[in-house]
């Protein structure tokens, strides 16, 4: 693939030598590298095609929107070319890494008000970009928003990107799961109608909660529980109480961004009007604030795999199939977990009718209708939407059994759900 950058990148691994390992995601390791011609420090995405489940045009589609897109607030890529069986993706090196290794790092709670609010408009400035260019980023998180040594932001992994202007088989795409489910928009998740880019306003919002506590909603939560939770409860935000250090734009900003009706959220480009923007500062004020004092990038990235690696075998005993352990990655914050489809639509064709409906009438069911009402009208009030939450979690009593800790009612509608097949798309009235 050729290069797109005024700067000539070597196309041969040769001219390049690998350093250490600074970051992992679910099809990828990333290296801080060195452009030996150009004597430019990179990062280099590798990729083992062998791996990738034949997705080849996920991987280019990613490739090729890095290399064209042309904003301050993206990640361009320089250059990707194969050697062997692997794709190298030559990228700048962002030295301070992704927010959520930063936030894993030093700030388990999250970041201050100013620093959100500086990190968010720079990632809005990419997604009004994004959009306007007709692209939907879908995969809009903490895990993705990385931080260069100057404190300039910028959004990243178009793994998932689609284009609003596609047609044939990459529109259809857009009527499929994609994404990380706690970021995603409730739209996204029923695949009913369809989505667009009022999806990546959504996850925004959700990343907005996530900076703000260090984790996004819901992130303790098995899969299929964090799916029933954003479609059946009202929407997620920040609390009254246990966030009142948090300013009431703030407050504003997130509960417009998450709405369940995609068509009352507003556009990224009348989000970054939004006053909650006025508290954001230079990129200098990000790398005084957050990024001063902290290790090299490679070296946090060591610590954080080993106390996760530590944490997983701790958790080996308990956790033995296959399933249950990669629910325990989940529970851990893993980030780059990605939705199976496949294994949720397995999951709810486990539910046998007759259990649902003999547990329609528990006491446990009757508090879950509510929320399944909850769909159509909107709480406009958040604490109401944590009272709610605060029931649906003491429900949770066996993080182990996938199934234990759904509510029956909205497991079966759930199964309604995964039935919609391509030929059902034009039914009018949704199963939930
Ligand atoms: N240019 C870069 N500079 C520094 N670190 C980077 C760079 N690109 C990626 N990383 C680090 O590597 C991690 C994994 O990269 P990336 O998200 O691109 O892989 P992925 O397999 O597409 O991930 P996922 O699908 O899990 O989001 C990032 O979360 C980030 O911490």
């Amino acid at each position: 693939m050729e290069h797109q950058s005024e700067k000539k990148f070597p196309l041969t691994a040769k001219d390049y030598k690998l350093y250490e390992e600074v970051g992992e995601g679910v099809s990828a390791t990333v290296y801080r590298a060195l452009c030996i011609p150009l004597n430019e420090i990179v990062a280099i995405k590798v990729l083992d095609l062998e791996k990738c489940n034949n997705d080849l045009d996920g991987i280019r589609r990613e490739v090729q929107t890095m290399i064209l897109i042309d904003h301050p607030n993206l990640l361009r890529a320089h250059c990707s070319f194969t050697t062997g069986h692997n794709l190298w993706v030559v990228m700048p090196y962002m030295a301070g890494g992704s927010c959520l290794h930063i936030m894993k790092s030093a700030y388990p709670d999250g970041f201050e008000e100013p620093v959100i609010a500086t990190l968010l408009r720079e990632v809005l400035k990419a997604l009004v970009y994004l959009h306007s260019q007709g692209h939907i980023h879908r995969d809009v998180k903490a895990g993705n928003i990385l931080i260069d040594s100057k404190g300039a932001v910028k959004l990243a992994d178009f793994g998932v990107a689609a284009c609003m202007y596609d047609t044939g088989d990459r529109q259809r795409s857009r009527n499929t799961f994609v994404g990380t489910p706690c970021w995603m928009a409730p739209e996204v998740m029923q695949q009913i109608h369809g989505y667009d880019f009022k999806a990546d306003i959504w996850s925004f919002g959700i990343t907005a909660l996530e900076l703000a506590h260090g984790h996004a909603p819901f992130s303790k939560y098995p899969p299929m529980k964090v799916l029933l939770m954003t479609l059946q409860n009202a929407p997620p935000g920040l609390d009254f109480e246990r966030d009142k250090r948090f300013s009431k734009s703030f407050r504003e900003m997130i509960a417009a961004c998450l709405v369940k009706d995609p068509k009352k959220r507003p556009t990224s480009e009348k989000l970054l009007k939004h006053l909650f923007f006025k508290h954001a500062h230079s990129n200098e004020y990000l790398a005084r604030t957050i990024l001063d004092g902290l290790a090299p990038l490679g070296e946090r990235f060591r610590l954080l795999k080993a106390k996760e690696a530590d944490m997983l075998s701790q958790n080996k005993a308990l956790y033995e199939d296959k399933e249950q352990l990669s629910q325990q990655e989940y529970i851990r914050g893993i980030s780059g977990w990605n939705f199976n489809l496949e294994d949720l639509k397995n999951q709810a064709a486990l539910i046998q009718d007759d259990l649902v409906s003999n547990s329609e009438d528990s006491s446990e069911s009757r508090k879950h209708k509510d929320g399944q009402e909850n769909l159509c009208f909107e709480s406009a009030s958040h604490s109401k939407a944590a009272s709610h939450l605060e029931g649906e979690l003491n429900v949770v009593h066996n993080l182990e059994d996938p199934l234990a800790a759904f509510p029956m009612k909205p497991l079966r509608a759930l199964k309604g759900c995964f039935d919609v097949s391509e030929n059902d798309k034009a039914a009018d009235s949704p199963s939930l």
